[in-house]
């Protein structure tokens, strides 16, 4: 029955609350028991909302094998969120815009929710690559840049505006959401609150629009999903997760929460766990991995780098083309390959020391000193210090291009050919 005519795919055609699909179905079990569902209530068979002759002849059938069955005793109940005709929050203006419709061989339209970060902008310009301009929407709460701004769609949403969220949704016909939003390990165990309302509540809006709008939904998650009780070397996607700090504990949350609304609802969630990850031309939010990206600024700007994590604390990374051919592989996946919906990634795992060596071959004067923090530290000694990827490899093809070699030689002739440039000019 699992896209089957179950009978809990049942719909009120009444105003919803938030979590219309929890309310109907409470409704629609109180009604089975009541023996009142035949008569109150809607089906409305997955995929299917255009009400026409044959589809209604369906409703009809099993509104009448609903009403003449026990209490469901179904395995699963996959509710189908797309097919509802009303959504939580949802005011008449919006209305006409539902019935836009798309065909499948079309280009997704993607929204990228905090993409002013350090890895939004260049998956903006990996997905327009391939997708088209138009067809990639950046979002931020933050300014952008001119180079930004003139470089395709920008448009600002503040995650924990719901109404927001969901009107650009709905007036930008998105299909696929990428939800980069968040508050990272440093910058989150510096403002709990904050961290809670940004990773927590703004994931319980990002998740129910995506259901209701029948979105593809990505949410990152991370090594820091894991804690000092996981397996640490290697960590494989099914351990203990029982991460110490705020943005461990919401992004075990959000790998939860889209799970479930996948086997519950059917929503179409997809999630990797990122290493840390190194780029040149964007910055890090302030996160636990950062030297890796600073040691390169300072390695050229000063020859000297200050090191924050102990010189033999080991963690997972990535380059950031990596990271981003990840993301847009695992979203143009198969379903049927994915046998998970929450996948490692891995491409490479080193120590501060061993990074600055490697620099060193390039910038032999470059100088390391350690000036380790407590807080930081802590939260590294507490994550993977490799990680398994075995299943995105066999699933989906997972296959990484930069070891450390080819990333300390692609960031310094990146870092190193903008520093000639401003130098030429
Ligand atoms: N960069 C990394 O090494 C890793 C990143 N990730 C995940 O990837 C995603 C993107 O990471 P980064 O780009 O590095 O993060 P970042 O910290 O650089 O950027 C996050 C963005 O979210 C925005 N934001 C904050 N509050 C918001 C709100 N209320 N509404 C809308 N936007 C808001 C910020 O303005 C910022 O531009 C995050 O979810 C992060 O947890 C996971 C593992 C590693
Ligand atoms: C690994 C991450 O999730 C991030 N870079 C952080 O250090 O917080």
């Amino acid at each position: 029955m699992r896209l089957g005519l179950c009978h809990w795919h049942i719909l009120e055609a009444v105003p919803y609350k938030r979590l219309s699909t929890r309310w109907a179905l409470q409704t629609h079990r109180k009604r089975v028991k009541q023996g009142t569902g035949k008569q109150q209530g809607i089906i409305i068979p997955p995929k299917t909302f255009c009400l026409k002759m044959p589809v209604m002849r369906t409703i009809t059938r099993v509104a009448k094998q609903m009403a003449q069955s026990p209490v469901c005793g179904c395995q699963i109940s996959v509710m189908p969120i797309r097919s509802i005709g009303f959504s939580p929050r949802q005011v008449p203006s919006d209305a006409s815009f539902h019935s836009v419709s798309f065909s499948e061989t079309d280009h997704p339209r993607v929204l990228i929710t905090g993409g002013l970060g350090q890895l939004g902008v260049g998956l903006a310009k990996l997905l327009r690559k391939r997708y088209g301009k138009n067809n990639v929407i950046l979002s931020d709460i933050r300014k952008p840049p001119d180079s930004v701004f003139y470089s395709g769609p920008f448009i600002y949403s503040d995650i924990l505006d719901y109404k927001n969220l969901r009107e650009i949704v709905v007036n930008n016909r998105i299909t696929w959401l990428i939800h980069y939003s968040a508050l990272l390990s440093a910058v989150g165990e510096a403002n709990v609150p904050l961290a809670r309302a940004v990773n927590i509540t703004g994931l319980h809006n990002i998740l129910d629009i995506a259901a209701e709008h029948g979105l593809r939904l990505f949410v990152p998650s991370t090594i820091g999903a894991f804690g000092p009780t996981s397996p640490r070397n290697p960590t494989p996607d099914l351990c203990v997760q029982r991460p110490r700090t705020i943005y461990g504990v919401s992004k075990v949350h959000a790998e939860l929460m889209g799970e479930y609304y996948h086997y519950r609802y059917g929503l179409d969630f997809r999630c990797l766990r990122y290493p840390g990850i190194i780029s040149a031309d964007s910055q890090p939010g302030g996160g636990t991995t950062d030297y890796a990206v600073q040691i390169f600024h300072d390695a050229i700007k000063t020859g000297r780098f200050m090191c924050n994590l102990k010189p033999d604390t080991r963690l997972p990374m990535m380059y950031i083309d990596d990271c981003l051919r990840a993301t847009l592989e695992v979203m143009e996946a198969p379903a049927p390959s994915l046998t998970m919906r929450t996948y490692n990634i891995n491409a490479m795992s080193f120590t501060p020391e061993e990074l600055a060596i490697e620099v060193q071959k390039h910038m032999p004067e470059l100088e390391v000193v350690y000036d380790v923090d407590a807080v930081r530290q802590a939260i590294a000694d507490s994550w993977p210090m490799n990680f398994d990827d075995s299943n995105a490899r066999k699933d989906w093809g997972w296959k990484h291009d930069f070891d450390m070699a080819e990333l300390v030689t692609t960031m310094l002739n990146y870092l190193n050919s903008g520093r000639l440039a401003i130098q030429a000019n």
